[in-house]
């Protein structure tokens, strides 16, 4: 988990150079598994390649008062380890070569993630599809106002990057691998969305494993190496929480906002006030809070609020945040999500929901200048 103290303190390593490479220490991706607590605590291992001992100790010292003159920062532990670089390889097995963490998938080597969003250049709008809980119903949100957007007629696509746990093969039911088309991914295409998930590029069980810089390669990869063509929105479906991926997604400077979905009850409101802090501080605009799971529609047509009522639309206005409307927990929402057959594809009172906040999230784009 990462807040946005991390932030900080990223753009505190930024201007510590390391005079081998001539780059900063974020740039030459020196900087490894740089974490922040809430008690002001900031850890990172500094990784220098073929660098000599007391160069490293050296460019350590500076990165360690660099971080430790961050506002906020309390104690700062670091380590700094150094290898020698290995020589290219002919073939490239992800995970496990010199460069898995700029190339996961093994495709070309990638340019950074500055300008991984560059090549996005026939997207209009990008979104992130954020939730500060796991379990908020994210995803099945994401791929549904998806499908609701496409059937509005605009040109849509879903990246699902939530690395820890892709549900898009099993929303759309779909298993097959993408093919490849001049070096790049083609997405799959279903109900009018062009799709593509994590999960149909790499292993999950070695996924989960993977350290902040291999998550951060996986990313740009996703956005950089995937043949989106022309679409007006581009939804990212994130890992729940605030993390690597999101501060890829804000390193790429393509986003144009974040929706966050949330449940009403209080506890997950907690955990959505991180998200909102760090995507503002981001300069990523709050698109606007969902509040899923909202009622269960009784037979009888009462609502039984069972997490509580009005909770995430209450919060959005504490946070000065729009709302964008409720979705009701619909038994029929879930079987269609297992099915995959996206609820919002059919005739459903769950789709006007969808069409509707979906209408409200292309408004938001029209006048968006990403
Ligand atoms: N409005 C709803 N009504 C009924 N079931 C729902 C609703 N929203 C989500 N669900 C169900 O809740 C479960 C969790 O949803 P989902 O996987 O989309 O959550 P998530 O926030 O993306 O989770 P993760 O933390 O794994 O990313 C799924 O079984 C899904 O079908």
């Amino acid at each position: 988990m990462t807040n946005p103290l991390i932030l900080r303190v990223r753009a505190a390593l930024e201007t510590i150079s390391d005079p081998t490479t001539g780059r900063n220490l974020i740039a030459a991706g020196a900087i490894r598994g740089l974490a922040a607590d809430d008690g002001g605590r900031v850890r990172f291992t500094l990784e220098l390649a073929g660098a000599d001992r007391n160069a490293s100790e050296k460019l350590l010292e500076a990165a360690k008062s660099a971080a430790n003159a961050v506002d906020g920062v309390r104690v700062v532990t670091a380590v700094a380890t150094s290898h020698q670089q290995q020589p290219t390889q002919a073939k490239h097995t992800p995970a496990n070569t010199a460069n898995a963490h700029a190339n996961p998938f093994g495709l070309k080597k990638k340019p950074q993630i500055e300008s991984a969003g560059e090549t996005l250049s026939g997207v209009k709008s990008v979104i992130a599809i954020a939730s500060g809980k796991g379990g908020v119903g994210k995803s099945t949100v994401a791929a549904n106002l998806a499908v609701a957007l496409a059937a509005q007629g605009v040109k849509t696509g879903l990246l699902d990057a939530d690395i820890y746990g892709p549900s898009l093969p099993t929303l759309f039911g779909i298993s097959a691998k993408p093919t490849m088309r001049d070096g790049k991914i083609v997405p799959h295409e279903a109900f009018g969305v062009k799709a593509m998930s994590i999960g149909w590029l790499v292993d999950q069980e070695k996924a989960v494993a993977w350290r902040g810089p291999m998550v951060m390669g996986a990313v740009r990869q996703l956005m950089s190496d995937v043949d989106w063509g022309e679409l007006d929105v581009l939804l990212i479906d994130t890992p729940p929480g605030t993390g690597d991926t999101h501060l890829s997604l804000i390193q790429s400077k393509r986003l144009s906002g974040a929706v966050i979905v949330s449940t009403p009850q209080e506890m997950a409101l907690a955990d959505m006030r991180r998200g909102v802090s760090l995507f503002r501080q981001a300069k990523a605009p709050i698109i606007g809070i969902i509040e899923n799971m909202a009622w269960l529609e009784m037979p009888d047509g009462s609502r039984q609020y069972i997490f509580g009522e009005g909770g995430a639309r209450k919060a959005a206005a504490k946070l000065d945040a729009p709302f964008l409307g409720s979705i009701p927990l619909y038994p029929e929402l879930r079987q269609a999500s297992d099915e995959g057959m996206p609820l919002a594809a059919r005739e459903h009172p769950a789709s006007d929901s969808f069409n509707e906040i979906a209408h409200t999230l292309f408004e938001f784009t029209k006048n968006d200048e990403a």
